[in-house]
């Protein structure tokens, strides 16, 4: 891809790090080259809907504690909107705009019939019980329950929460309407509807995206060395595929720091850390002083899968890897991708490289309403299809506009909602 001739989303004077003002930024970049009208991305600059609330929970000694949450609905023109819920204490209400409207682009651009949404409640889960954290998540349900529905708008999971969660909340919501309502949330446990492959479906749509990249590379899986920053449900499972693929993990990190081992990670060794103790104890790797050290080391993949706005103008310069694999939302910012793009280093967007995990709830949606269940395999191919059919589609409008491959994903998705908010007759 040769960075010469259209530069990426316009560096602005000051860098914003607020996620609302970066993907207005990027609507306005893509949407022009697009050729859609200023009216026409006006409409899809703003959510439709944002729902404030607050709702008192019983902690474990008896004390009531206040807790605050969103559920944002960004665009309903293609379809129910759809997209996670996150648990966490720096969550507020322009990260949930944020969060949806790249949902939007997601669903949009791998060809779902769906909207964005997204939710969060501002808390840190590892603080409370599990008592606690189901009450929580009880809690929340309730509180978004009239504006979510199989129909309406569709939760799942995101940043710390899980199945479990899913499963707590789907419970709530179905005793709420009276009747076992599965399709209200995916992500849930298995004996619940949820659907096979789908807790690894971020992970492994991510590395089918990785896969296309480095044949347009002409690199090889085999021997590629990989850094990772978040070691949860993305990141963690990305180590695992990544691995089975042949490629050497040489760094990970979680929000307690991170490790390196040129020679790569015993990802065994450093998963039982994780899981008994903690990541940095690896006695075979060393501890990097500045965990933020990750982004830049001499890696060919490097794999963001935590947070947003850790690729910024201050570090983009120091990237050293050829592939930056966006599993995380919102990694990297405008001024950054511009510096990327010039440097010549792929960058496989979010609302593409991670909808692997939205793809495959789609298809426990899709189960659910017509209580009928697949095989892994099934799943995981049709995964695959539309993976690498979204990423050639991608990858072929960002070379026919001499552009990177995220303003290619939001012109091929922002021209998706447009021609559906006009046949709907919204303008
Ligand atoms: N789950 C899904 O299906 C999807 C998730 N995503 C995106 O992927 C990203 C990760 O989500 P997911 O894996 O589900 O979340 P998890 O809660 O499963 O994992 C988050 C990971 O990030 C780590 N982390 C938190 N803060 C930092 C930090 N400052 N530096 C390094 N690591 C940090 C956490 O560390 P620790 O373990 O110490 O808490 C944890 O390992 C998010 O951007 C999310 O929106 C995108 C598409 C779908
Ligand atoms: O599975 C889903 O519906 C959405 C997952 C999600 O929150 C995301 O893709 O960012």
């Amino acid at each position: 891809m040769s960075s010469s001739t259209v530069t990426s989303v316009p560096s602005m004077e000051k860098e914003s790090l607020n996620p609302y003002e970066i993907v207005q930024t990027q609507i306005d970049h893509a949407g022009k080259l697009a050729g859609v009208s200023k009216d026409v991305l006006d409409i899809l600059k703003k959510p439709k809907r944002v729902l404030y609330v607050s709702f008192p929970v019983k902690m474990d000694d008896g004390s009531i504690r206040v807790f605050e949450g969103y559920r944002a609905q960004h665009n309903d023109a293609m379809g129910p909107t759809k997209g996670g819920i996150r648990f966490h204490p720096d969550v507020n209400m322009d990260e949930v705009k944020a969060l949806a409207m790249w949902m939007s682009f997601k669903c949009s651009v791998v060809n779902l019939p769906y909207g964005g949404g997204k939710g969060g409640v501002v808390c840190d889960p590892h603080d409370f019980s599990k008592a606690e954290v189901q009450r929580i998540s009880r809690g929340f349900m309730e509180a978004i329950a009239d504006i979510v529905g199989p129909e309406k708008d569709i939760p799942a999971p995101d940043v710390y929460t899980n199945a479990q969660v899913m499963g707590w909340m789907m419970d709530t919501f179905s005793r709420m309407k009276g009747h076992f309502s599965p399709g209200v949330i995916t992500g849930k446990p298995l004996i619940l509807g949820g659907s096979k492959g789908r807790n690894e479906a971020t992970a492994r749509g991510c590395v089918f995206t990785i896969e296309e990249a480095m044949k347009t590379l002409k690199k090889p899986m085999k021997g590629a060395t990989v850094a990772i920053q978040g070691f949860g449900n993305a990141g963690r499972i990305m180590a695992d595929l990544l691995a089975a693929e042949g490629c050497k993990i040489v760094a990970v990190s979680d929000s307690k720091g991170a490790i390196y081992q040129p020679e790569g990670l015993n990802l065994q060794q450093v998963e039982h850390l994780k899981d008994t103790a903690s990541i940095l104890e690896d006695p075979d790797s060393q501890v990097l002083d500045h965990p933020e050290d990750l982004l830049s080391l001499e890696v060919d993949i490097l794999v963001p899968a935590a947070l947003e706005n850790v690729i910024t103008r201050k570090n983009a310069n120091d990237i050293k890897a050829k592939i930056v694999a966006e599993a995380a939302n919102g990694p990297t910012t405008p001024a950054a991708d511009n510096i990327l793009f010039k440097k010549d280093i792929l960058v496989l967007p979010d609302i593409l490289a991670n909808a692997g995990g939205v793809i495959v709830s789609y298809f426990e949606w899709v189960q659910n309403l017509m209580n009928y269940y697949w095989s892994e395999e099934e799943v995981n191919g049709k995964l695959k299809d539309m993976m690498v059919h979204s990423y050639q589609e991608v990858h072929t409008m960002a070379e026919e506009h001499k552009t990177d491959l995220r303003t290619a994903a939001y012109m091929i998705s922002i021209k998706r909602i447009t021609a559906a908010m006009e046949a709907r007759g919204w303008f």
